[in-house]
């Protein structure tokens, strides 16, 4: 793919928590590029620091360590409230949460209205009807929506309106965390298929959070795969899908199901234990364009790749441990 400028730059973050007398490395020195109007898709299992990400880069927490570049300004050197209330417009977030995320007690206009209100984007009253009204339409749903409550539809109309309060701001960055785990299969896919047209419509870029791959290859140009907070792998969507290099995301993809019912019976799960990676361990570019996380004596065993499915003793990876059905 041809990339754009570059719109977000993450660099070295660390993103440490206290919790009782235990330092938690939620994000443990991470780096990456999200160029405009791409998908970059950053994906782990539960817990391995991607939210703490997404929640850091919209400045909900302070970095414990590390940069945050925005069109090329350090958010560390960012003065000023207009300059702030800018980037709060630029980058906007859709939660994983439809149920959650949308206050029960106002009406779907005002929740679509809020960032308008706070923006000062809508020059009367009309005007601001008639803005909630298109980006209701814009979702997929239709203006009578806006006299109903969150309550009273269903989450994937909930996601759309999560997605229409969104972009009622005109944002530049959307990062979508996980906004589809807590929706049926069949409407994964049309959340999905939305944000991919509205990202051509409207030259949208976003950071998509998620655990299911599936989903994740369908929609990214580049993923990183995180683990235990560090990214272990980053590459275009496709490469990485087609021949991943580190065992952590052969490991995620073996997970994958396939449908097939007789290959799934037959096939190995391929299950990932950290090893003790060495203080040099660091993201080696391996083949342009595509980084794994590993020392660098390590680097030429990743370029033993073998097929999904194979058996642990027919890899050549010292990192698979153990194979499960
Ligand atoms: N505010 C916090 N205080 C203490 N620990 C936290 C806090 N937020 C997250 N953590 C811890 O940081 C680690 C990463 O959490 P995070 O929510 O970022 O992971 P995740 O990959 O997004 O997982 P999930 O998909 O389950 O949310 C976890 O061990 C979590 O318990």
């Amino acid at each position: 793919m041809d990339h754009g400028s570059e719109l977000l730059r993450v660099e070295g973050l660390q993103q440490i928590f206290q919790s009782g007398s235990k330092a938690v490395r939620a994000v443990d020195d991470i780096s990456f590029s999200v160029f405009r109007g791409e998908t970059f898709g950053l994906v782990g299992e539960s817990g391995c620091g991607k939210s703490t990400t997404g929640r850091t880069i919209i400045q909900l927490y302070k970095p414990s360590n590390g940069k945050i570049y925005f069109e090329g300004t350090d958010l560390a050197s960012l003065r000023g409230k207009k300059r702030w209330q800018q980037f709060r417009r630029d980058v906007q977030m859709i939660y994983q949460d439809p149920y959650g995320s949308l206050n029960p007690r106002i009406k779907i206009r005002e929740i679509i209205a809020e960032g308008i209100d706070v923006h000062g984007l809508a020059r009367n009253a009309k005007d601001r009807e008639l803005q909630v009204a298109g980006l209701l339409e814009t979702v997929g749903l239709n203006p009578e929506h806006a006299n109903r409550y969150s309550h009273e539809l269903s989450g994937g109309q909930r996601q759309r309106i999560g997605i229409a309060r969104a972009l009622a701001v005109q944002p530049k960055l959307i990062i979508c965390d996980e906004p589809i785990s807590a929706l049926d299969v069949s409407i994964q896919a049309q959340i999905v298929n939305l944000l991919k047209k509205l990202q051509r419509e409207k030259q949208l870029t976003y950071l998509f959070i998620a655990h299911d791959l599936s989903m994740v290859k369908y929609i990214s140009n580049r993923i990183a795969v995180m683990y235990q907070g560090k990214i272990v792998e980053l590459g275009e969507a496709k490469e990485l899908y087609r021949s991943p290099l580190h065992p952590y995301t052969e490991s995620l993809l073996s997970s994958i199901p396939y449908p097939d019912p007789d290959f799934e019976k037959h096939r190995n799960r391929l299950l990932y234990k950290q090893p003790a990676h060495t203080e040099e361990s660091k993201l080696h570019e391996v083949v342009p364009g595509h980084f794994v996380f590993c020392a660098p004596s390590e680097v030429p065993l990743y370029q033993t790749k073998h097929e999904l499915g194979a058996t642990v003793s027919n890899t050549a990876s010292p990192f698979l441990v153990s194979a499960a059905n």
